[in-house]
C-alpha cells in the first residue's frame, strides 16, 4: 500500500492505476468497435429474412445505439484520463471529520479517478463537494455539503503541487489561502494564447460564484481582469457536474460579444472536461430574427464608429433603448389593436365567417394572443369548424390561401412599415420607404423593431435553454434586456463591469435589471484584479477615476507614455520595442480607437515589420468585426473587439488631449489588456 502522505510517491501510484485503466478502457474501445462491426455484419446477412414486423431490425438497432454509446463514454473518459496522465492532481486536503482521530486524505485534481468504476476515487474531480474545503477553507475547522448533509470537521493540512508530464515540479504545504506566491507564479507566465483554466488557483471569493446553485440571476460587476469570463466558464463546468440529470451542455447559451471572444473561451471547456457549448452573439440573432423585416441590419460595431464620430449618435441611441421610448411603443401596439384591422366576412366554398363572429372571436376569446399572430387563430377555429362539417381535413394548398383570406385583415404585417408609423406617430424621423432587399436597419433601431416583432407576433421561447451566461452585461441596453426577458426564462449569470461601457456615458445595468428580472435576483462585487501589474492597473484605473480596486500585488514594467507626431512614428517606437524577450511574450497588441485606423496601422506594420526579418504571414494580424479566432503573436485591432481579450504586451494608440468619455474609457479598455507591459502613444 502506498503512503498516501507522500505526494511524490501517491503520484507514482496514481500514474501506475491511469495507465492500466487506459489499457483497459483501450481494450474495450476494441471490443466495442468490433461488437458494432459484428451487427452491422450480421445485419446485411440477415435483413431480408428478419420477421416482416421489424421487431428484429428495431432489437438490432437498440442495440446497435447502446455500443456506440458506451463506446462514446469510453472515449470520453480516455480523453480525460489521458490529461491526467500529464498532470493528476494539484491539490490535497486532509481533512478529520467530527468523531475520527485520523484525518482522511482527499487529492484533487481535473476530474475523478478510481482504480474501477464505482470505487472509492483516488483522486476528487475539483467540483465534488469535498473539494470545496481545498477552495474555501485554511487549516482548522471546516465543513462541506455532501449529498447526506453538512460534514464538519478539522483541516489538518492542506496541500499544492505543480505535476507536468507526470512529473512532479513541486509540492508544498500552504498553511493559509491558495497561496499567493503560486499565484503570482501563474499570473506572471506566459504561454498561453486564449484564456486559461484557473481551477489551481481559485480564490475564495470566485469559488463562491462558481458553486453558487441557490440564485437564479447572479449578476456579478467586476472589475477589468477580476476573472469573470474565468468565474463564468468555470461556473458552467461546475453546474454541469452537478446536475448531469437535467443540464447537457446544449441546455447552455453564452451571448457573447463577438466570434473572437467565442474562440478565445472556446478550449476551457472542453479542458476541463466538458463539451463545449452555444455561443451566439445578440446582434447576430436580431439580424437573422429581421430577415424577413430588413435585408442588413448594422451591429455593435458600426453603432461605436458611429458614435466616435458624431456625438448625436450616442444621444439618438440612449433615446430610442429608453423606458420613455418602450412606453410609446407600448402605447403605439395597443392604439394598433383596433387601428390596424379591417375586418370583413371570410368564406371558404359555402362555408361563411361573419365579421361580427370574427370581431368577437378576435377581441374575446383571443384577446392574449399577441396581435398579429391573433388572426391565425381565428383562421384555425374557422377551419376546424369546415373540418369537421365536412369530415375531412382542408389540403394544405386550400388552408393557406384561407388564412391568408384573415392575414388580409391587417393594415400590414411588415414591422418595418409599422414601427416607421410609429415613427411618423411621435415625431421622431422616419426611415426611408424601400423594398425588403434595400432595407438596412440602423443600429438603434434594430431593437426597437426587434422588442415590436416580440411585442406583436407569437415568437418560440427558447425553452431548451435552461442556464443564459451573459458576458460584458454593460453592453446590453435596457431594451435588449426587455427582449431577453420575453426569449428565455431560465436561469442567468449576467456579468460585466460598468466600467467598461463603450459609450459616453457608463451604464450600471445594476440599475434597472431589478426591476426587468425581479427580486430574484443576486449581485456579487469582484474588486480585486488579477490580470495586470500593480502598475498597468494602477495606471488604468487613473485614467477614469475608478478608485475602489484591489490590486494584486503583481510588480513589473511601468507603463510608458509617449507623444509622437504620427501613427508611423508610433509604429516605428512600438516595434523596436515588440517582443523584448520571445520565450516568454506570446502575444502582443497594437490597439487603437477605430475601424478606418487599425486598418493603416496593419499595413504599415507589415511594411515595417517585413523589413525586419518578422514573419507576418503567421505572426502579424488585424482582428476585424468578420475575424473569427484569436491569433498568437502580434495583433492589431480596435478596442472594442479587444474587450474580453488578453495580450502580454500593448501598444496602446489614441489621439493626444482626447478627453470625449467614451475615448477615455476606449483608453481604459486598451490599457487593462495588457498583463505585463503596457506603452501608451499620444498622437
Ligand atoms: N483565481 C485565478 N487564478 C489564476 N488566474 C486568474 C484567477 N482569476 C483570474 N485570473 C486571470 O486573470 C485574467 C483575467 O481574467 P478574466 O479574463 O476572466 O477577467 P475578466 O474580469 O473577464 O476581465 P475583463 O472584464 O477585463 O475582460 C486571466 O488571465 C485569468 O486567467
Amino acid at each position: 500500500m502506498t503512503d498516501q502522505k507522500n505526494g511524490q510517491e501517491y503520484l507514482s501510484f496514481v500514474l501506475e492505476k491511469l495507465q492500466a485503466r487506459l489499457a483497459e478502457i483501450s481494450q474495450s474501445l476494441l471490443d466495442g468497435q468490433k461488437e458494432i462491426e459484428n451487427m452491422h455484419d450480421y445485419y446485411w446477412q440477415n435483413y431480408t429474412e428478419m420477421d416482416q414486423y421489424g421487431y428484429e431490425d428495431y432489437d438490432n438497432q437498440q442495440a446497435l445505439l447502446h455500443q456506440v454509446n458506451a463506446n462514446q463514454e469510453q472515449l470520453l473518459l480516455r480523453s480525460r484520463f489521458r490529461k491526467m496522465l500529464d498532470s493528476p492532481f494539484f491539490g490535497r486536503v486532509d481533512f478529520c471529520y467530527d468523531g475520527d482521530d485520523e484525518p482522511e486524505i482527499f487529492y484533487i485534481g481535473i476530474g475523478n479517478f478510481a482504480e474501477r468504476p464505482g470505487e472509492l476515487p483516488l483522486i476528487y474531480d475539483w467540483r465534488s463537494p469535498v473539494s470545496g474545503l481545498f477552495y474555501d477553507f485554511d487549516r482548522g475547522p471546516a465543513s462541506y455539503l455532501a449529498p447526506g448533509g453538512e460534514m464538519t470537521g478539522e483541516i489538518c493540512s492542506k496541500w499544492q503541487y505543480k505535476i507536468r508530464d507526470g512529473k512532479m515540479i513541486y509540492g508544498f504545504e500552504s498553511d493559509v489561502k491558495i497561496d499567493d506566491d503560486i499565484l503570482k507564479a501563474e499570473l506572471g507566465s506566459n504561454g498561453e494564447v486564449q484564456l486559461k483554466n484557473i481551477i489551481r488557483t481559485i480564490q475564495k471569493e470566485q469559488n463562491a460564484i462558481i458553486r453558487n446553485t441557490k440564485d437564479r440571476i447572479l449578476v456579478i460587476q467586476g472589475a477589468a481582469g477580476s476573472g469573470k469570463t474565468s468565474v463564468a466558464l468555470h461556473r458552467i463546468a461546475y453546474l454541469l457536474y452537478h446536475d448531469r440529470q437535467n443540464l447537457k451542455s446544449s441546455n447552455i447559451l453564452i451571448l457573447s460579444p463577438n466570434g473572437v471572444f467565442s474562440d478565445y473561451i472556446s478550449h476551457i471547456l472542453p479542458e476541463l472536461g466538458e463539451e463545449n457549448i452555444q455561443e451566439m452573439s445578440f446582434d447576430l440573432f436580431a439580424y437573422r430574427k429581421l430577415q424577413d423585416t430588413a435585408a442588413d441590419c448594422e451591429d455593435r460595431c458600426d453603432q461605436i464608429e458611429r458614435e466616435m464620430r458624431d456625438p448625436k449618435a450616442a444621444e439618438r441611441f440612449a433615446l430610442k433603448q429608453s423606458q420613455a421610448f418602450v412606453d410609446q411603443m407600448e402605447g403605439f401596439a395597443l392604439e394598433l389593436e383596433d387601428e390596424l384591422m379591417n375586418f370583413s366576412d371570410v368564406s371558404y366554398k359555402s362555408f361563411v365567417k361573419s365579421e361580427s363572429e370574427i370581431i368577437t372571436l378576435f377581441y374575446d376569446k383571443f384577446a392574449d394572443i399577441p396581435l398579429l399572430s391573433r388572426m391565425d387563430a381565428v383562421a384555425e377555429t374557422f377551419i376546424d369548424e369546415i373540418e369537421t362539417l365536412l369530415n375531412r381535413d382542408l389540403p394544405e394548398e386550400e388552408r393557406i390561401p384561407l388564412i391568408e383570406k384573415f392575414r388580409k385583415m391587417y393594415g400590414t404585417m411588415d414591422f418595418y412599415v409599422l414601427y416607421n408609423r410609429f415613427l411618423k406617430k411621435e415625431g421622431y424621423q422616419t426611415l426611408p420607404r424601400r423594398p425588403l432587399e434595400k432595407r438596412k436597419l440602423r443600429y438603434e433601431d434594430v431593437y426597437p423593431v426587434l422588442y415590436l416583432k416580440y411585442r406583436l407576433s407569437r415568437q418560440a421561447e427558447r425553452s431548451n435553454i435552461k442556464h443564459l451566461v451573459i458576458d460584458e452585461m454593460q453592453d446590453y441596453s435596457r431594451l435588449q434586456y426587455l427582449i431577453i426577458r420575453r426569449m428565455f426564462s431560465c436561469k442567468m449569470t449576467i456579468l460585466g463591469d460598468r466600467a467598461q461601457t463603450m459609450a459616453d456615458q457608463q451604464q450600471d445595468v445594476l440599475q434597472f435589471l431589478p426591476g426587468i428580472f425581479g427580486k430574484d435576483l443576486r449581485r456579487i462585487e469582484m474588486r480585486k484584479s488579477y490580470r495586470n501589474t500593480v502598475e498597468i492597473a494602477s495606471y488604468a484605473a487613473n485614467l477614469i477615476g475608478v478608485t475602489d480596486l484591489e490590486l494584486f500585488e503583481r510588480h513589473g514594467m511601468p507603463v510608458l507614455e509617449r507623444d509622437v507626431t504620427d501613427l508611423e512614428a508610433a509604429l516605428r517606437e512600438a516595434v523596436d520595442t515588440l517582443f523584448p524577450d520571445e520565450k516568454t511574450y506570446e502575444t502582443a497588441a497594437v490597439i487603437v480607437p477605430d475601424e478606418k485606423t487599425a486598418e493603416r496601422t496593419y499595413l504599415i506594420l507589415r511594411e515595417i515589420l517585413s523589413e525586419k526579418d518578422f514573419d507576418c504571414e503567421k505572426r502579424l494580424s488585424w482582428l476585424n468585426r468578420d475575424s473569427s479566432s484569436f491569433k498568437k503573436g502580434l495583433t492589431v485591432t480596435t478596442f472594442y473587439l479587444a474587450k474580453g481579450l488578453e495580450f502580454d504586451q500593448v501598444f496602446s494608440i489614441f489621439p493626444k488631449d482626447e478627453k470625449r468619455e467614451i475615448m477615455m474609457q476606449a483608453q481604459y479598455i486598451a490599457a487593462t489588456r495588457a498583463l505585463h507591459e503596457l506603452r501608451v502613444y499620444h498622437i
